[in-house]
């Protein structure tokens, strides 16, 4: 039998056409019902972004039925409570970080009212009074940064990453107050397994976002912390003051089940910790590349402590301008630097003076507000005055939210600010600072043109040198000339000088290799 090849071939041209032409049908039908008659067509975007789903711009629609807006007083629409009014729902879009157990979500993916219970039973951890209870565990692991930063300084003309440093003490720290142990990074100079997984679930979650939930799903495992925070759980006897304190401290009353402490023991790691080491290697940056404010904050800081365990968090207050540049940094390199997208409940809602349908995702851009022209004077400058000179009263500050805001806004926003103030300060104090190279990575132009985000930063190093101002009342001194002292040392005024001289009773053999200041150390 033939085979009627050339019909087969005309068939398939002709079925080729039909689709073609019903395909250019459906999108043309689409796009003029999605620039003409859909609810939100009369808001503006670019046309691109109107018929399809391509960021860009101010105000605007950046998918058919997505909007980001850039005000302060669209943060309150969005984020804040109203009164008569039930906060606005997270958007189905918006991805975890961590895998869910069945019927278990944590505090950042609960629904209305499981999320105002779970806040509830999590807040006693993250208050004020349980901050100031924490201190002396968090001055720990800053005192071994410290210590690892002084040992930098040995080598004042090679750079090292300080992002790592900070990364790792913000994970010790974490770790610490969610499992009562740390994961050793400062110790280890490493960052923990877990970590890296943490890393690469966080990733894979904006990219899953981002695609609208069409990609494959990648969360942090918790089984790692479902053993530590059982080994924790069954310690009822410790007094640590971590999170797990405060919630067993709630006695019967407090309502988390044990699925719930897991889930959010591995949030708090996952999502948060590296926020705040983002923050510091940010303010590093800014400070090293703009050196008028570098010299004021320093001088600052110097000025406010003579010695090193003056620097408390009570003592914070001392420091407005170096408070400042904390803020501005917030504002040019905000942590997560997306728009947390929220659902406009179904009778629809006004946001920032537009009535906007129910059903809409609606987010406002941390970014985009914090370095919009209408916002800010010099938006793209790193002007930490503007938080205290009246000059800028006509900068709407509140259209800078790092922190979001309102019932979902960040609940360890206190624990962060607390973190970085006493870090900074700290540095500060014991060493010069300076770039190791232009750090081309962290050039702040352009919309930082040179480094990603996938809901965070991916942080690239930033090389920096140190040297240390050998200051006597700095911790590090202290202990080292305490154990000196000890071993019959005597240290003696030098200028740069790296040895500390025996004294005559113990010779020759107890010669040791250490950085010494000029005055004497005790
Ligand atoms: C500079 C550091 C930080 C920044 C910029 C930051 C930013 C944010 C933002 C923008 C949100 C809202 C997310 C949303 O709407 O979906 C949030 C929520 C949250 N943050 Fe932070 N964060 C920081 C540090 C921390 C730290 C140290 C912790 C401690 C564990 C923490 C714990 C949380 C939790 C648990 C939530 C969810 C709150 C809720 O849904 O009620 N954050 N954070």
């Amino acid at each position: 039998m033939d085979f009627p090849v050339a019909e087969i071939l005309a068939r398939l041209k002709l079925a080729g056409m039909a689709l073609g032409a019903v395909t250019a049908a459906y999108l043309v039908i689409v796009s003029v019902y999605r620039l003409w008659f859909h609810p939100l067509a009369r808001f503006p975007g670019p046309i691109a972004n109107r018929i399809s789903w391509i960021p860009g711009g101010p105000v605007i629609r950046l998918s058919p039925n997505e909007f980001a807006f850039n005000s302060a007083q669209a943060w309150t629409d969005v984020y804040g409570h109203k009164i008569g009014r039930l906060d606005l729902e997270k958007d189905p879009i918006h991805v975890g970080a961590v895998d869910p157990v069945p019927g278990v979500s944590t505090i950042s993916m609960a629904d209305r009212d499981n999320h105002a219970r779970q806040r509830k039973a999590l807040s006693y951890g993250f208050s004020k009074k349980a901050l100031w209870e924490q201190e002396s565990l968090i001055q720990h692991f800053i005192d071994l940064l410290m210590v690892r930063l002084h040992g930098f300084a040995q080598t004042p003309d090679e750079g090292f990453d300080i992002v790592k440093w900070y990364n790792f003490m913000t994970f010790d720290v974490i770790g610490d107050l969610s499992f009562g142990e740390s994961f050793g990074c400062l110790e280890r100079g490493d960052f923990h397994f877990w970590i890296h997984l943490i890393f690469d679930a966080v990733k894979a979650g904006a990219i899953e976002q981002a695609c609208q939930g069409g990609l494959s799903k990648q969360r942090a495992d918790h089984a790692y912390s479902r053993e530590k925070v059982m080994r924790r759980l069954q310690d009822t006897k410790s007094d640590r003051r971590d999170f797990i304190y405060y919630i067993l401290k709630q006695g019967e009353h407090y309502d988390l089940s044990q699925n719930e402490v897991i889930v959010n023991a591995a949030l708090f790691i996952v999502a948060r910790s590296s926020t705040t080491a983002s923050s510091l290697a940010a303010d590093t940056n800014f400070l090293l590349k703009n050196p008028h404010t570098y010299a004021k904050a320093k001088a600052e800081v110097r000025a406010a402590f003579a010695a090193e365990d003056e620097i408390t968090v009570g003592a914070m207050d001392k420091l407005p301008y170096m408070n400042a540049c904390l803020e501005e940094g917030l504002r040019m390199f905000p942590p997560a630097p997306i728009g947390f997208l929220r659902t406009v409940q179904a009778q629809g809602d006004v946001i920032d003076g537009h009535a906007i349908p129910g059903g809409t995702a609606v987010s406002v851009s941390t970014w985009c507000a914090s370095h919009a022209a209408d916002n800010f004077r010099d938006p793209d400058a790193f002007i930490p005055e503007r938080w205290m000179d009246p000059a800028y009263s006509a900068d709407k500050k509140l259209a800078s939210q790092s922190f979001s805001l309102g019932p979902r806004g960040c609940i360890g926003k206190d624990l962060s600010y607390m973190e970085q103030r006493v870090t900074l300060a700290r540095a500060l104090f014991n060493f010069e600072l300076s770039l190791a190279d232009d750090a081309r990575e962290w050039d702040t132009d352009n919309n930082m043109q040179n480094m990603k985000a996938y809901s965070t930063w991916q942080k690239p190093p930033l090389p920096v040198k140190l040297v240390d101002r050998r200051v006597p009342t700095s911790k590090y001194w202290r202990q080292k000339n305490a154990a000196a002292k000890a071993e019959g040392l005597v240290a003696v005024a030098e200028a740069v000088a790296v040895i500390v001289v025996p004294s005559e009773e113990t010779a020759s053999h107890k010669m040791v290799q250490t950085m010494i200041h000029k005055a004497p150390l005790i």
